[in-house]
């Protein structure tokens, strides 16, 4: 795939094996005494550029909870947060939202997908949000989310309505309005749940390009043995905690294309 030239859209390539993010020390208490949820427990981890990271373990260990730090969703009760050498917790609600249209793409459990809007105007969704776009601009970011949708194997659903597609096709949808911006750092939660194991190739072939030729970053929860057997490395989360050190999740960058 071609390198996207949308004039403000992208934060530029980062240092390939350069750190990205870091979490130190993290915990996560959702509620306050009685009700309190320590839903993270001490997470250390640090994610290069153009890793592949999956994080994967049973249903409320914490998976979400630590996609949305990272992705600057939320903020950590305790512990360190930096994210493209950057301290989350250091930043204004606005440097916060600035930074996080610029740098991460979001493919959410939900799909969370405009039921007014089409495939396309979907996918066009972040760069709308971002108010006014250059013409040029705009015209080449259609293209480009008619590639990705073509690509996922959406050709033909690209003028349909979320309401006459499958929850395959939709999640497929959620996941090229996720790129459309050319995110340095993807986020993306069960993103691969519903699609069959054509659909997964397509998504993770496409993940894997923008690996090779981008330097994407890419941290996803799944369970899903079909993702995890095409990350860089995996990451498990049992009860709050990361069974695994920061010293043996170090391995060789592995991008497969
Ligand atoms: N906003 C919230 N308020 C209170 N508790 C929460 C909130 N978000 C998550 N939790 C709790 O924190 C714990 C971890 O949830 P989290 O969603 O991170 O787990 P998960 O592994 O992603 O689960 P799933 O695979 O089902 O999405 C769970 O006990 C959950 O109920």
């Amino acid at each position: 795939m071609d390198a996207m030239v949308i004039s403000g859209l992208n934060t530029g390539g980062a240092r390939p094996g350069g750190e990205l993010v870091r979490l130190s020390g993290v915990h996560k208490v959702y509620g306050r005494g009685l009700n309190a949820v320590h839903a993270l427990n001490d997470i250390n981890m640090q994610v290069a550029s153009g890793e592949m990271v999956a994080i994967c373990g049973p249903s409320g260990h914490g998976k979400t909870s630590v996609l949305n730090l990272i992705g600057m969703l939320e903020t950590a009760t305790e512990g360190s947060v930096v994210v493209a050498n950057l301290l989350v917790s250091k930043l204004s609600e606005q440097a916060r939202a600035d930074l996080r249209s610029e740098l991460i793409g979001y493919v959410f459990q939900s799909f969370s997908l405009i039921p007014v809007l089409t495939a396309l105007e979907n996918v066009m969704l972040p760069l709308m949000l971002r108010g006014r776009v250059a013409a040029p601009a705009q015209a080449e970011a259609r293209g480009y989310g008619a590639e990705l949708l073509a690509r996922l194997g959406l050709k033909t659903q690209t003028h349909r309505y979320p309401a006459r597609l499958d929850a395959s096709q939709c999640q497929r949808i959620a996941i090229a309005r996720a790129l459309l911006t050319q995110p340095r750092l993807v986020v993306a939660d069960e993103a691969t749940s519903r699609l069959d194991n054509g659909s997964v190739r397509l998504v993770m072939d496409l993940f894997a390009s923008l690996q090779r030729d981008h330097g994407t970053t890419f941290v996803v929860s799944t369970r899903d043995q079909r993702q995890l057997s095409r990350a860089t490395r995996t990451l498990q989360l049992n009860e709050g905690r990361l069974s695994s050190t920061p010293s043996d999740t170090r391995r060789t960058l592995r991008v497969q294309g």
